[in-house]
């Protein structure tokens, strides 16, 4: 077998594990979502011989039911909101006879898209020499797996652990897949209820509140926390639920638990809801709808993958690791050889952080030290105009400073009252060209040294508005440096540029 250019740290594992010639593999990956796949793929780069563990899953969450067949809901439904959207068309001089869609269309579209990403991920990793075993991984020693099923075990070197994370329903919730459902069904598009409760409003609620509602349902949120979009930085929150959540068909209740829920029969019996006060537990009311999806949050998916026999800590089901990604066990030692990225280590669950772990597990085990920094890490909501965000909001960015004891300032549009300044879409042509005006972007910076801690912006193409920032931050740039870098004209990028300028006082043109 091939022996890649392992660092010392490896060398060392493979000593005192195992003798180098019992190893089937440099790298064994238990489970290929984006995450494993990532990492494979930078392993084969770095010489390594790799195996992962798919069970039968390539792809994972994000390709299969996650990140891809929703924005292809999402590309669909835009399109459906925005020419069904007479006054914005008026606007440009278009007039629509209105417009229709079908539903089992943009559903295929949607699987279509996730079958041929998935397709493409697999032949990526066979055409590199990875061996893909169909299998599911469980452990049976830090680097040795059994394959479930195939009655076989394989060593490695290394193992890295990415198997992901799966839906988190709430107790007192009964799904039946069809009126009362989750992320992974709704997915398939099978009907467009009348009127949806969504409880949760994080990104996956928020996200599909926008498919639902410009495919004509009503939505409902109903959020234990007191505010919704909590989880965002609450100026953006509040501009979300400027755009996102007044003008459409949408109500909300927060503070509330959804403590009960039992499904319905389309168009026969309700989908009835019972709410419970976040604080006091009372009863609130109890509502009647069409159908709900739940979209709570998600729990790692460590079931059958034997970790408590080999000695992993767990915080809720999630693997600890250290900042190189190195698994701890029970007494807080890093597990040489065993590593886990992704979902189920819970730090950041997002399909591009699971495979930046991934590659920063590689070049550890390869002896070359990676920390990936998650401050540079961005984000994004793709509702229509999107979200998006890198580093901590700014809430958090304030405690922070008041804890190392140094201010931070914020340049942004809504301080200025003037509209015609730092960071405003409506005083961008390129919005105003495309009658988007709706939006802000707000930069973060430290007073003292002008570095930039975080980035929040609402508004058209935020996702991708966003890489600069994401960048910038990862290069330790400075609004000094940013604020001199020339901006195509007429852009979004503007938008950023005069919030750049802003920090320092300066106008942009
Ligand atoms: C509706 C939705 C939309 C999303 N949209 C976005 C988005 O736009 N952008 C974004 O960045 N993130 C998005 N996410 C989050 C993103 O999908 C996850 O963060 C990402 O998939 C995590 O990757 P992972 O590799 O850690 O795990 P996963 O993608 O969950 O992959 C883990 C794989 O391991 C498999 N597995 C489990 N147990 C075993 C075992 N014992 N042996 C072998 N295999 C096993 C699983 O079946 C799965 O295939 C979205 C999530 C959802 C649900
Ligand atoms: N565009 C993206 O990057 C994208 C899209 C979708 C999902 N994701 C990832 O998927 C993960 C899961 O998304 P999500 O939206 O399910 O979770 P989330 O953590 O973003 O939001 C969950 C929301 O549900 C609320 N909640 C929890 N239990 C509740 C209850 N019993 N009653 C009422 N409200 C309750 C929480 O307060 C929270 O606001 C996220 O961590 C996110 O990173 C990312």
């Amino acid at each position: 077998w091939h022996v890649g250019p392992l660092g010392a740290h490896t060398s060392l594992t493979r000593g005192r594990v195992h003798a180098a010639m019992e190893a089937d593999f440099d790298l064994v990956i238990v489970g290929c979502g984006v995450g494993g796949h990532g990492a494979a793929l930078h392993a084969v780069s770095r010489g390594l011989k790799v195996a992962v563990c798919a069970g039968e899953d390539v792809g994972g969450t994000c390709v299969n039911r996650g990140c891809v067949p929703s924005k292809a809901l999402l590309a669909a439904a835009g399109r459906v909101r925005e020419m069904s959207d007479a006054e914005h068309l008026a606007g440009f001089g278009i007039t629509s006879h209105g417009i229709t869609y079908e539903r089992e269309k943009v559903a295929a579209h949607a699987k279509n898209l996730a079958t041929k990403v998935k397709g493409n991920l697999e032949n990526s990793l066979t055409g590199l020499g990875v061996t893909v075993f169909p299998n599911k991984g469980k452990m049976v020693g830090p680097t040795e797996v059994e394959l479930v099923g195939a009655g076989k075990t394989v060593k490695a070197d290394n193992v890295i652990l990415a198997t992901g994370s799966v839906p988190f329903v709430p107790p007192g919730i009964t799904l039946d897949g069809k009126t009362v459902f989750t992320s992974d069904e709704a997915l398939e598009l099978e009907w467009v209820p009348d009127w949806i409760a969504i409880i949760g409003s994080g990104y996956i609620g928020l996200e599909f509140s926008d498919v639902y509602t410009a495919l004509g349902s009503e939505v409902t949120f109903i959020e234990a926390l007191p505010r919704i979009m909590a989880g965002f930085d609450k100026q953006i929150a509040q501009m979300a639920e400027r755009v996102l959540i007044r003008p459409r068909p949408i109500d909300y209740y927060t503070g509330v638990f959804a403590s009960e829920v039992t499904p319905g029969i389309p168009g026969v019996k309700p989908v009835t809801v019972k709410m419970i006060d976040a604080v006091t537990k009372e009863p609130k009311e109890t509502l009647e709808v069409d159908a709900v999806m739940v979209c709570t949050g998600r729990a790692p998916f460590s079931e059958g993958l034997g970790l408590q026999d080999i000695k992993v800590q767990m915080n809720r089901g999630f693997v600890q690791v250290d900042e190189k990604m190195r698994a701890l066990d029970t007494d807080g030692n890093v597990i040489p050889g065993l590593w886990c990225i992704g979902d189920l280590n819970g730090k950041m669950m997002l399909a591009h952080a699971a495979s930046a772990q991934g590659i920063s597990a590689v070049e550890n085990m390869c002896g070359d030290e990676h920390v990936l920094n998650h401050d540079a890490v961005p984000a994004a909501c793709f509702t229509h105009p999107e979200i998006a965000m890198v580093g901590p909001t700014e809430e958090q960015a304030r405690e922070r400073a008041e804890a190392a004891g140094y201010e931070i300032g914020v340049s942004q549009a809504s301080t200025h009252h003037d509209f015609s300044v730092q960071g405003n879409f409506r005083a961008n042509s390129k919005a105003l060209a495309e009658l988007s005006g709706d939006g802000i972007a707000k930069v973060i910076y430290r007073k003292d040294t002008f570095e930039v801690i975080a980035v929040h912006i609402i508004g058209l193409h935020a996702a991708d508005l966003i890489q600069e920032c994401s960048n910038a931050i990862e290069a330790g740039s400075t609004l000094k440096d940013l604020a001199m870098m020339v901006h195509t004209h007429p852009t979004l990028c503007e938008v950023l540029d005069e919030a750049f300028k802003g920090g320092l006082g300066r106008a942009a043109h």
